[in-house]
Parts: structure tokens; C-alpha cells; sequence
């Protein structure tokens, strides 16, 4: 693992009411000791006000599943960077797999919604990856750096930490089919390469996640890889003892 700080995201989706998601954060505060990795918890919107008062002195930040590409004004349903930050959010997932394919987000709508938190002062973890018939065909390193590109179109980074990069391979996602860390390793140096052309030498220490099935039992291994810096983590993000398990494995 290199020296980067890893993150490990926990992306609940649309599990936890409100009340569920503080009673669960609050546990997590009690609990969590900040073992080697930052811990950051992608809540529903709804939940975020509760879980940030549940989280208030702990090492545990906290962020959005999504975020608007507009700053105000009539959008009905959409919630702002600036809305997220009020609430102390750190963080907003950009272009998830499953926004992109429920919810027609393109790459060229994902990167406004990536420049719209960047703007704010809001980290996006921008997701990117292929579908298993993209990767049967020999193609996902191809496919999924043109998704990168097309997803970060007009971003200029100059702090590492402003942007976080999650490949997430749309057959990986709830399906108990995790990547080698082999192929987590050969798409985070190739998206590592491609920040290193469009940023600089910064690229070097922009966080590259991995997402897809992961647990405590895959974790280390995929994570251990020179360029990957961290895990997003949907299913095990859940339960406690699961993410207890998951930062104690990233404990380096
Ligand atoms: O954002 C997380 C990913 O979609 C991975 O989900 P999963 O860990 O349930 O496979």
C-alpha cells in the first residue's frame, strides 16, 4: 500500500431510515478509533443531518450518494453542494453505476455534477467502470478511461485530496463477484496514468477506490495493490461489524 491515506467509503444506497442510520452512526462513533484509514459514511440525504450529530467528535466523516450539478433554483428533488455542506458533508458520490443506469446519467451530466462539488469545496468520488460484456470483449481499460475523461471533462485539480476516483465494475456490484486485485491493480494504474496526463504529478496521490463485493475477508488483498487507496463499499457497508472489520484489515 502506498502512502496515502486509504479511504474506505461505505455507501449505504437506500437502506437505513433516519432514525436507523443515527442510532447506527452513533454506534460507530463509540466504536471507531481511526485504525490507519478514514472512514467516510455516504448516507442517504434525508439521514445526513442525524448522522452528523451522531458523528460530532469523531473520526468518522460523512458524506451524499449524489449532488446536483446546479448551485440553486428550480430543480424540485435535487439537493446542493452547498445544502451538503452545511450539514458538515465531506463528500458526494459522482456517477455511481446505478444512477447512470436508473437515472440516465451520462458522463458529460457527471462531470457538471463533478465540477458542481469541486466548486463548493466538496470531495466527489467519481465512480467509473464497465459492464461484464465491455470486459468479455477485452475492453474495459479502454472503455473505462474514455468514461474518465469524459466524466472529469473541465476539472482541474491542484490538491490531491479535493477528488477521489472509484472503479467499480458494474458486474461486481451485489453480485459476490469481486475483481481479482489483479484486475482492481491493472484499472487503478491505468486510471492513475490518465489523471497523471489531464493533472499532473497530483495524480500521484488522488485516492483510487475500488468497489465491487467488497468485505473484510477480500479487503487487505485488494487494497494491499500499489494504486489502489481504498474500497467503496455498498452490501458490507451495513452492518457494524463488517466495517469494523473492514478498517481493522486496512490497518497499516
Ligand atoms: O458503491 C458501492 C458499490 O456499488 C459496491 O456495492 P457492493 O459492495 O454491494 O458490491
Amino acid at each position: 500500500m502506498s502512502d496515502v491515506t486509504p479511504l474506505l467509503a461505505l455507501n449505504w444506497k437506500m437502506n437505513k431510515t433516519p432514525s436507523e442510520a443515527r442510532a447506527w452512526a452513533t454506534e460507530l462513533a463509540g466504536t471507531f478509533t481511526g485504525q490507519g484509514a478514514e472512514l467516510a459514511v455516504m448516507a442517504p440525504a434525508i439521514d445526513l443531518p442525524g448522522v452528523a450529530e451522531a458523528l460530532r467528535g469523531s473520526r468518522v466523516a460523512y458524506g451524499a450518494q449524489d449532488v446536483s450539478a446546479h448551485a440553486s433554483g428550480a430543480y424540485t428533488g435535487e439537493i446542493s453542494a452547498a445544502m451538503l455542506l452545511d450539514v458538515g458533508a465531506s463528500y458526494a458520490i459522482v456517477g455511481h453505476s446505478e444512477r447512470r443506469a436508473y437515472h440516465a446519467e451520462t458522463d458529460e451530466k457527471v462531470a457538471a455534477k463533478t465540477r458542481a462539488a469541486l466548486q463548493a469545496g466538496l470531495v466527489p468520488i467519481v465512480c467509473v467502470g464497465e459492464e461484464l460484456p465491455v470486459r468479455e470483449a477485452g475492453e474495459h481499460v479502454a472503455f473505462t478511461l474514455n468514461s474518465l475523461r469524459g466524466s472529469l471533462e473541465g476539472v482541474d485539480v491542484r490538491d490531491a485530496r479535493a477528488l477521489v476516483i472509484a472503479y467499480e465494475p458494474v458486474w461486481a456490484i451485489g453480485t459476490g463477484k469481486t475483481a481479482t486485485a489483479d484486475d482492481a491493480e491493472e484499472m487503478a494504474s491505468a486510471i492513475r496514468g490518465e489523471l497523471r496526463r489531464s493533472l499532473g504529478d497530483v495524480a500521484d496521490r488522488v485516492r483510487v477506490l475500488y468497489g465491487g463485493s467488497v468485505k473484510p475477508a477480500n479487503i487487505a488483498e485488494i487494497c494491499g495493490k500499489a494504486n489502489v487507496n481504498g474500497a467503496l463499499v455498498g452490501g458490507a457497508s451495513l452492518e457494524l461489524d463488517s466495517v469494523l472489520g473492514m478498517a481493522g484489515a486496512l490497518n497499516v
